[in-house]
């Protein structure tokens, strides 16, 4: 998959993902509206809503991008049929030649993380049969629980050819909390991304490991050493846009051969047409105002790499 995930960024020129992550109040009224006319104000009106809103930006956006990363907490709230419109939109992604990044940071004890990469990643066991639950390429896993916890999220991806991103130094304005914490002389982040890149070691792609990190867009200084430790780890970036990333901040993220990172933005594409740039796209063409967005933000970032 990270074979794929680097064609795809070749052939777009565009390293970046469009990260779905649907809430109620950025979709427009008359989808919201047209939802709760066939399944009422319910769970299942919710979940309507978020599947039209999602098939709207994908169909806008899928040419122009290599990848997208639905966040499973955006449909997990509105229940059973909150996971259907995740899955729905996790197999029409696929359908459109998407890479998908299931945005579910998991990670437990060994048999507890297996049962995750399972679901996941790979193919459950009924009887005589198998079966794939949620059937991602790549998912996001919290390394907190350390080497046996990640190992059977490893183990999966390698039978199934799929990826993970592993959190190194989220973007969130707590996370040097713990994560900037030194021990031993150096920041706990460095040390998880040191071994981040042992256990891409023996998962490698043709020129990238199957083992990416998460380094957040907010913090590029760290995201300058990170990608000096780790050159062979694909590094997700989040944080663009919405939690105030930009270009610029961005390319030293980025390895000489133009590639190794990837850069999601989700509010700033998908609530486009909220922001005072793109209102005259209007509520009703706000698929048009994701398009755009997007051609914009690859504009950014191709211009801030052109120029360093
Ligand atoms: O793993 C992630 O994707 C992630 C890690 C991180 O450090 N920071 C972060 O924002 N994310 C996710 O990236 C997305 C960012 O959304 P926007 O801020 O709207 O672009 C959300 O789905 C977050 O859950």
């Amino acid at each position: 998959m990270i074979n794929k995930l680097i064609e795809k960024i070749r052939k777009t020129n565009a390293p970046i993902v469009v990260g779905l992550d649907p809430m109620l109040n950025y979709i427009p009224k008359h989808i919201q509206e047209n939802a709760f006319a066939e399944f009422g104000e319910t769970l299942e009106g919710a979940a309507e809503a978020i599947w039209q809103f999602n098939k709207g930006i994908v169909d806008a956006t899928y040419d122009l991008i290599p990848a997208v990363k639905p966040q499973i907490a955006m449909y997990e709230q509105f229940g059973i049929p909150g996971l259907q419109a995740y899955k729905k939109t996790v197999d029409y992604c696929k359908s459109k030649d998407l890479v998908v990044i299931g945005d579910i940071k998991r990670g437990d004890i060994g048999s507890t993380s297996a049962a995750y990469a399972v679901g996941h990643l790979g193919h459950v066991q009924v009887g005589s049969k198998k079966y794939a639950g949620f059937d991602e390429d790549f998912a996001t896993v919290n390394p907190y629980l350390g080497s046996d916890g990640v190992k059977p999220f490893i183990d999966v991806c390698k039978e199934e050819n799929k990826g993970l991103f592993i959190l190194v130094k989220t973007s969130n304005p707590s996370s040097g909390e713990f994560q900037d914490r030194v021990i031993d002389g150096r920041p706990l982040y460095e040390w998880v991304g040191e071994k981040v890149a042992q256990w891409g070691e023996d998962h490698m792609g043709k020129e990238y490991s199957y083992i990416g990190a998460v380094v957040g867009a907010t913090y590029p200084e760290m995201g300058k050493i990170l990608r000096k430790l780790m050159p062979k780890t694909f590094i997700l970036v989040p944080g663009y846009g919405a939690q105030g990333g930009k270009g610029a901040d961005l390319v030293h993220f980025f390895n000489e051969d133009g590639l190794g990172a990837i850069v999601n933005s989700s509010r700033g594409i998908i609530a486009a047409y909220k922001q005072e740039a793109y209102a005259s796209f209007g509520e009703l063409n706000y698929a048009d105002a994701s398009r755009k967005a997007v051609e914009v933000m690859i504009e950014d970032i191709s211009g801030a790499l052109n120029n360093r």
